[in-house]
């Protein structure tokens, strides 16, 4: 038996008992980002949250890519999708609100694209969109409003085309740096963390031409003690054991192959051995990851994208979580990009959610959330 439109439903409704909110961005809405959000929703995986979700996305854009996804008569579905709001005050409003309705699998924003949506094809037209959920995000989390963001996968490439840049007037490198200078801190680390091990970058989005010029020890400074920190506050790890890749092949061969292990990386290690940290000094990366030192270590510092992401994507791709440590809210995300050959694609439809790195990333921004309420 199938099913009629609309999916949103408008009456009265019910919320969980929580002052708490997850806000999901979906991204490029030519992306992926809608499609794994809506395979959550339709096999009721949503509803598992202890928090209520609050998406970011243009409605007759994620009706559209249903409607790619599944077809037009859905036999599955016993509750709506989702409920429009139109603003985070509304969740607080309708909580009281208890007639006995479905809960809808998440509450809808309406972020309005300028121009129809095409999954797969880029439009920098939409550009503006995609930043704007950021900005909605930003303020609601930075404000309390919700308590914390996850993000979906945007297009680096589209929003730079459309002349949009970071508040500092920089270039758009990613939501990292976003958040970062939105919440005006100097510094932030990104790490991505799967089953098998958690790595954070020294570095982020820049060309490799420019890294070793940012291992300074500052940088280096700074990013140990943000790890550190977060490891504690938000990985409930006391004393976390944390291994350092050299920038260099063989960490440099004693200087032969590149000084900044001995120069810069070094001496800031031992500061932090000597403060009593669980630290190595630099260790050459090819063999820092391999089973017998990552099976012991909590975490691993890697002094470049492309040094540290490959290796952990190799074990764990499309489970991986990626946050953002040292800002003043939680920000989880996807691991993977846009993935536009294969957003509306009715195959993706099974994927298992367990799988979903979207997914992984709810589920630790609630699990981040809760820590913090206790
Ligand atoms: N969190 C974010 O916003 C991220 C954004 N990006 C951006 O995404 C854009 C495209 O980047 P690419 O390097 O092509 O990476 P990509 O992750 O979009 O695609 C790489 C390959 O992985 C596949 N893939 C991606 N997600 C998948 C999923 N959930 N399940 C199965 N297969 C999947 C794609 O089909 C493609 O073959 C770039 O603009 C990049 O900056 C990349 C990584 C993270
Ligand atoms: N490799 C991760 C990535 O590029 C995502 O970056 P961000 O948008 O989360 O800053």
């Amino acid at each position: 038996m199938s099913t009629t439109y609309p999916l949103t439903k408008t009456s009265s409704i019910n919320v969980k008992p929580s002052s708490a909110s997850l806000v999901v961005t979906t991204g490029e809405p030519a992306g992926i980002g809608m499609d794994i959000l809506l395979q959550l929703a339709m096999q009721q995986k949503l509803g598992e949250l202890s928090y209520p979700l609050i998406v970011l996305a243009d409605e007759a854009a994620l009706q559209q890519r249903f409607e790619l996804i599944y077809g037009s008569g859905v036999s599955k579905l016993s509750g709506p999708l989702w409920q429009r709001i139109e603003s985070v005050n509304d969740l607080q409003q309708i909580s009281g609100q208890t007639k006995g309705n479905a809960l809808p699998q998440f509450y809808l924003l309406h972020v309005g694209c300028a121009e129809p949506v095409v999954a797969g094809q880029l439009n920098v037209n939409n550009a503006a969109m995609v930043v704007q959920q950021l900005q909605i995000a930003h303020q609601w989390a930075a404000s309390g409003a919700a308590s914390a963001i996850v993000t979906g996968p945007l297009q680096k490439s589209v929003l730079i085309d459309a002349g949009i840049t970071l508040e500092d007037g920089g270039m758009f490198t990613g939501h990292t740096e976003f958040f970062m200078q939105k919440s005006g801190c100097q510094k932030v680390v990104m790490m991505l963390a799967n089953s098998a091990m958690k790595v954070a970058l020294v570095t982020i989005h820049m060309p490799l031409r420019q890294v070793a010029d940012a291992i300074t020890a500052d940088n280096v400074r700074q990013t140990v003690r943000i790890v550190l920190n977060d490891l504690r506050q938000k990985f409930g790890l006391p004393n976390p054991k944390i291994l350092v890749c050299g920038l260099n092949p063989h960490a440099g061969e004693d200087g032969h192959l590149g000084t900044e292990e001995m120069d810069i990386i070094n001496p800031v290690l031992r500061e932090f051995q000597q403060q009593g940290a669980n630290i190595s000094l630099a260790m050459p990366a090819d063999t820092l990851f391999t089973t017998r030192h990552l099976q012991d270590c909590d975490a691993v510092i890697a002094m470049y994208h492309d040094q540290g992401l490959p290796v952990l994507k190799s074990h764990g791709f499309g489970d991986t979580v990626n946050l953002t440590l040292g800002l003043p809210y939680i920000r989880t995300s996807v691991d993977h990009g846009t993935a536009l050959d294969l957003a509306g694609n009715s195959a993706t439809s099974d994927v298992q959610p367990s799988s979903s790195s979207l997914w992984q990333a709810l589920i630790m921004a609630e699990a981040m959330v809760h820590s913090q309420q206790k």
